[in-house]
């Protein structure tokens, strides 16, 4: 009997997150080649570690002790807490914030100690401000995508912490040098969060904003120079798609990174990337504090296949969404127009299908839609083959989407990966094509698109725009008040900082239990496959 596909075969390399009845507590999903360079290899070793000190310890918890619930807050608190720069510096000083929401022009000289104001109210967030991470309490562990922690589904409030400007900075403005680095593959809105990061950075005093081209690559090459950036130069930077700085994959090691922020005087670091350059960014944090070197690190997560942990979604999702809507619409019309047409759409989504899942949604226009986290079957009569077959001969035409980490159990292996040691995955859109030809025992005309790099080029759209300001000026305000080793989110529309090893520990998957994918299969009628 055919196998079923499930694209990616999870590894376990560390316990589950939370307790036994976490539904979400899903085990890691390795999305890198073991295989890859040496340097890669030891520097993902020690995000590992690093990723495996900050989670284990929520691994067993004994639900017939009382205290149970407030042990796991308290530890949940401990997992949560933002590093900051005076847990290592214990001496580091601070400053009254120049950034005041009453007057929004560079700082000068004259207010060297904060504006003057008679008011006390300036915008700031208190330290101790929390946002909710879980808003739904779950009756029962049946109900539709339940994440219980015991077996009874207890409510235990989760928090974590609240993004936005201090009233203490840690950093004079006239001693930064910040430096901006866009990693990984292109997403729709890094020029958006460019811009932002500058224009904050400027309004806090800041005269020294250099970019780093081509990613980590770019504190190697000795070829590639510095970019300075000012808001004149990044005025109109969000009118384009891509990134003013250039992305790459692979690069130097950490050390190499961190001898080179020296050597350059980076005392704050901005990294826009999905989980690989956060791992990156985690370990340079790590990195600047073994060295005791007074260094902010913050994350602003980019990720299109929206798969970052605990985030409602992360910018360039929604355009992809959106763009994705001309591919499924051009592959209905080619499918419906010709005599059994059948049209093809593949999407982004190495190990998680929530772009195939949502253009799915929006389109209404999806027979059938395939992704890494639900497994199906390809031929035989309850396979992918089959329902095209029958949709042909009922309504003459079928329209599949399929994310590119779908059904990678049915294609040969290479071991070939990308110079950052993700694995190049087969192409699952000519496959079905292919096996559609071979099993169905009449012609049909099928249609092919694959809209990647089309969709990843795109600039922003205004719901993504929005998400790229806050975020882009969230980072430079965590940075200012003196906290490294974090990434910013948004969570239940709340704008929230995380430790970066929280957020990277595995990947975002589409729960199959979810409501979400329910209602997608409501809404293609497709079968199970099973
Ligand atoms: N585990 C890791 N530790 C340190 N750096 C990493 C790690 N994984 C990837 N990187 C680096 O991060 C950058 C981007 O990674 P990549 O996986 O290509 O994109 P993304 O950040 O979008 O996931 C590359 O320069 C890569 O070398
Ligand atoms: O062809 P490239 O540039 O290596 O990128 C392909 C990959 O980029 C993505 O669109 C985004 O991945 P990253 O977040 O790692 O940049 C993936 O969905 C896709 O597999
Ligand atoms: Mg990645």
């Amino acid at each position: 009997m055919e196998a079923l596909s499930s694209a990616i075969k999870p590894t376990l390399a560390f316990p589950p997150r939370t307790a036994r009845c976490d539904h979400k507590a899903l085990p890691f999903r390795s999305v890198k080649n073991p295989s890859s360079n040496h340097f890669r290899n030891r520097r993902k070793i020690e995000v590992k570690a690093q990723v495996e000190k900050h989670v284990s310890t929520a691994a067993s918890i004994d639900f017939s002790d009382p205290d149970w619930k407030s042990k796991y807050q308290k530890e949940f608190e401990a997992r949560f807490s933002i590093p900051h720069i005076t847990d290592v510096l214990h001496d580091a000083v601070s400053y009254p914030s120049p950034f005041s929401l009453r007057m929004r022009t560079p700082v000068s000289p004259d207010f060297a100690e904060g504006y003057p104001s008679d008011d006390e109210w300036h915008g700031y967030i208190n330290n101790n401000d929390r946002v909710l991470l879980k808003v739904i309490h779950f009756s029962s562990p049946t109900s539709a995508g339940a994440e219980c922690i015991d077996p009874g589904c207890t409510w235990v409030e989760q928090w974590v912490h609240r993004a936005g400007p201090r009233d203490k900075i840690y950093f004079k403005p006239e001693e930064v040098k910040a430096a901006i680095v866009t990693c990984g593959g292109l997403c729709p809105g890094l020029n958006d969060v460019i811009r932002q990061i500058v224009v904050t950075l400027e309004i806090y005093g800041v005269k020294k904003i250099v970019g780093i081209p081509f990613g980590y690559r770019g504190f190697s090459d000795s070829n590639l120079a510095e970019m300075p950036l000012s808001r004149k130069v990044v005025q109109n930077i969000h009118l384009s798609g891509g990134s003013l700085l250039g992305v790459s994959r692979g690069g130097p090691t950490i050390s190499e990174i961190v001898d080179s922020m020296e050597e350059r005087g980076i005392n704050m670091l901005f990294v826009l990337g999905g989980n690989g350059t956060h791992a990156g960014a985690n370990a340079i944090h790590e990195e600047c504090r073994k060295r005791r070197l007074k260094v902010a690190v913050v994350g602003v997560p980019k990720t299109i296949d929206n798969d970052i942990l605990f985030m409602d979604k992360t910018f360039g999702f929604d355009t992809a969404v959106e763009e994705a809507q001309r591919a499924i619409y051009s592959a209905y019309i080619e499918a419906h127009s010709a005599y059994r047409g059948i049209g093809i759409v593949k999407l982004m989504g190495r190990s998680s299908g929530f772009i195939a899942m949502q253009a799915s949604l929006a389109s209404g226009q999806i027979d059938i839609c395939l992704i890494p986290e639900v497994p199906f079957n390809l031929h035989g009569p309850n396979g992918v083959l089959s329902h095209l077959k029958y949709l042909l001969e009922t309504k003459g035409s079928a329209v599949v989407c399929v994310a590119e980490g779908a059904g990678q159990d049915f294609l040969q292996k290479t071991n070939a990966t990308d110079a950052s040691g993700n694995i190049i995955f087969g192409d699952i859109g000519v496959h079905i094509q292919q096996e559609f030809f071979k099993e169905i025992g009449f012609p049909a005309d099928v249609k092919y698109i694959d809209p990647t790099y089309m969709i990843r080029a795109c600039r922003a759209n205004a719901s993504d725009g929005i998400l790229c300001t806050v975020l882009g000026q969230n980072a430079v305000h965590g940075a200012f008040a003196g906290y490294s080793g974090i990434t910013i989110g948004i969570c239940n529309t709340h704008y929230v900082y995380f430790p970066i090893p929280e957020v990277i520990a595995q990947p975002k998957v589409v729960d199959p239990n979810s409501r979400m994918w329910h209602r997608c299969l409501t809404s293609t009628g497709q079968p199970d496959f099973i």
